[in-house]
């Protein structure tokens, strides 16, 4: 799904509202709602101060449309089927309050967060509005924050460098310095970060924050844009109670400042519960309780279901809404008390009290509907992309294996290219040796830049899908950063690899032919990297791209560097495929290079031991007829190659989109 596809959210934002009125309450079962784009910021408007002002979700279902089978039969309609995930549910989400999503697994509480935050897969119906405006992926991205269950975390920052590079990104232009961090500080403070400030985050294999601190920093990078929807999906999971509990009371504290906080939870602790003003439980996409928490007992012991003594109320009546799917009996058992409670609770008064204050909200919400100007003034291209790059670096600077390893790993592989081929020398046998060099000069830096993004990529792709769908910066300018972080890594791991390799094997003694060998290198070795980064953008697993990336250039290797089998023996068609392969161009080159103007030896002319090639343009004009006058060409090519990869490698990831990230 396209990111910026806004017509993903059609039932909210087409036409021009032309004859929709307060009349025109019949059409509140319809699906598409329609407003007059006008700039007025929320603040400055009336409706804005009323006590009523609430995020609300009114009659909204979500249908996806899920594949069985083999993944083939889905190009065909029975290889698809609907499934329900929401199914007709309403809520009203005061502002000031924190709201608590309570579920069985699978009962469809991401999915709510996921429809407020137009960030579905599926058919959305019905209505989300904040006050009188339409919840769109605009608007979302600028008034509202989902905090995702994952901690898509830059390891080797710290917590204030972190804050500091998402403000850079995330703040007008116009902020300066000083602003920055005063906002990060008052964040850390607000998130209660303030002893662990200059802590790196740490990841798997380096410890640093706790789980519980890791959570806070997520949530602490949504607040600086200051959002007046926060959205958390279980927030609490993987912490003790003890942290869990004093993260839900600072979230009740943001809630308090005037925002509408939701967050789904799975069973929480009954000192959580109190600090909830709200409290929804869903199952099988279903609401069987939404109101007050504290009038959440007396609600179910209304409809003859009460809360045994010293039970915690949430775990109590969760359980009660969970289906036991473990045997058919005890499944059509208890999903019969779950429909039960379903039904009650949509004839009770709570829900349809609820639902006509929903209504009501909505007829003056159509009255008066209108869209905030989005005129959030982003820094400046050149701004993000110098952030981009800084933060890229730091990151990398602070990784000892991954810092050597695009320096040194290529160089790893030198000591068996020297000690396999020897010193080169001048006879007869010393044209397949020569050969052999080349053929490691053009694979050796792609392998080794196949290797390298596979390492040290993914996590960097997970903060870019999760700030990219934030609207924080474009896929170009992420790949334009990524490659410029990686380039002067390539231009010094490749300058002492072909130093080495140049002299110590003996190759043509020039000066100018050693810097054509190495700007070679360079570019076959971007290329490598920048390809693996491309279909990493369409596969997700690192191992699938470097199977991918590797199977390309053992092929290419073999049918368009002529080094293995002379182009001119080969099928037409893989001549032709040749052409579009960087292997042509950079053999060529190498070839050239190493063989104009190189005499060979010849010991017994005419007799055993004939001599092929007396020079080296002997061997071109045999093998590589016209090399020698394509070298700008073959040149142009290769730089070409890299730029089109680079350019390529940003379509691909703004094709693929992406991923519904949790
Ligand atoms: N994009 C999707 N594709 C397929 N199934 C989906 C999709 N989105 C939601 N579902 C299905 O909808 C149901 C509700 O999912 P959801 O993630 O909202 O549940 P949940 O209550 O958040 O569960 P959990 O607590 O385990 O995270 C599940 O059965 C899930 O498999």
């Amino acid at each position: 799904m396209d990111e910026n596809d806004e017509s993903s959210r059609d039932y909210l934002d087409t036409g021009s509202g032309i004859g929709l009125d307060t009349e025109h309450l019949s059409l509140l079962g319809f699906r598409t709602i329609l407003w007059n784009c006008v700039t007025v910021e929320p603040e400055e408007d009336e409706y804005e101060q009323e006590a009523v002002s609430a995020l609300n979700v009114f009659n909204v279902s979500y249908v996806i449309t899920e594949r069985i089978g083999a993944w083939w039969s889905g190009c065909c309609f029975r290889g698809k089927r609907s499934k329900t995930v929401l199914d007709d549910v309403s809520f009203k989400f005061p502002i000031g309050e924190l709201t608590g999503i309570l579920g069985s697994s699978g009962s469809g509480k991401t999915s709510l967060l996921d429809v407020i935050s137009c960030r579905t897969e599926g058919e959305v119906r019905g209505h989300v509005f904040y006050k009188k405006y339409a919840c769109t992926k605009h608007f979302m991205k600028q008034f509202g924050s989902y905090v995702l269950q994952a901690d898509r975390l830059l390891p080797n920052l710290t917590v204030r460098e972190t804050l500091r590079y998402s403000a850079q990104l995330r703040l007008p232009g116009s902020a300066t310095s000083g602003e920055i961090d005063k906002k990060v500080a008052k964040v850390i403070n607000e998130m209660g970060l303030r002893t662990v400030a200059d802590t790196r985050i740490g990841g798997s294999m380096k410890r640093g924050l706790s789980g519980g601190e890791k959570r806070r920093v997520t949530i602490a990078i949504q607040l600086l844009q200051e959002p007046r929807i926060l959205l958390l999906d279980e927030p609490t999971s993987g912490l003790d109670s003890y942290t869990a509990r004093s993260l839900v009371s600072n979230l009740a504290d943001l809630a308090h400042q005037g925002k509408a906080v939701i967050l789904t939870i799975h069973q929480p602790r009954f000192d959580i519960y109190k600090l909830f003003d709200n409290v929804g439980i869903l199952s099988m996409g279903q609401v069987v309780y939404y109101g007050k928490s504290n009038e959440m007992v007396s609600y179910f012991t209304g409809i003859g279901d009460p809360c045994p003594q010293y039970a915690n109320p949430l775990d109590y009546y969760v359980d009660e809404a969970s289906v036991d799917r473990r045997n058919a009996e005890s499944e059509q058992k208890t999903s019969g008390r779950v429909k039960h409670l379903i039904s009650q609770y949509r004839e009770s008064k709570l829900h349809k009290d609820m639902v006509g204050d929903i209504e009501e909200s909505l007829i003056r919400y159509l009255d008066a509907r209108t869209q905030p100007e989005f005129k959030r003034r982003k820094p400046s291209y050149i701004y993000i992309l110098k952030c981009l790059v800084s933060r890229l670096m730091v990151n990398l600077s602070r990784e000892r294996t991954g810092y050597l390893s695009r320096i040194f790993m290529m160089v790893a592989f030198v000591p068996f290219i020297c000690i396999f081929l020897g010193r080169l020398k001048d006879n007869q046998q010393s044209v397949q040796d020569r050969i052999g060099l080349m053929y490691q000069g053009s694979q050796v830096p792609y392998f080794m830049g196949i290797l390298l993004p596979v390492a040290l990529f993914p996590p960097l792709r997970d903060l870019y899908y999760r700030e990219c769908r934030d609207g924080l910066y474009s896929t170009g300018a992420f790949i334009l950063a990524y490659t410029i972080h990686v380039f002067p890594f390539q231009v010094i791991s490749s300058l002492i690899f072909s130093s080495i390799v140049y002299w110590a094997t003996g190759m043509n003694p020039y000066l100018d032919r050693f810097g054509i060998y190495t700007a070679v290198v360079v570019i076959i070795h971007f290329c490598g990297e920048i390809v693996t980064v491309g279909i990493m953008g369409m596969f997700r697993s690192p191992h699938v791209a470097n199977s991918i990336s590797t199977m390309i250039l053992a092929c290419s290797g073999l049918f368009a560097s002529g080094m293995l089998r002379s182009l001119g023996s080969m099928l037409d068609i893989l001549k032709w495929i040749s052409w579009a392969t960087l292997q042509k161009y950079c053999s060529e080159i190498l070839v050239v290079n190493e063989f104009h103007n190189l005499n060979f030896t010849c010991p017994n002319p005419g007799k055993i031991n004939p001599c092929l090639f007396t020079t080296g343009d002997v061997y071109l004009d045999t093998f590589y007829p016209g090399a020698v006058d394509h070298m700008e060409r073959n040149f142009g090519a290769c730089v070409g190659f890299a730029v089109g990869y680079v350019v390529l490698t940003t379509l691909v990831f703004k094709l693929k989109g992406i991923p519904n990230l949790h």
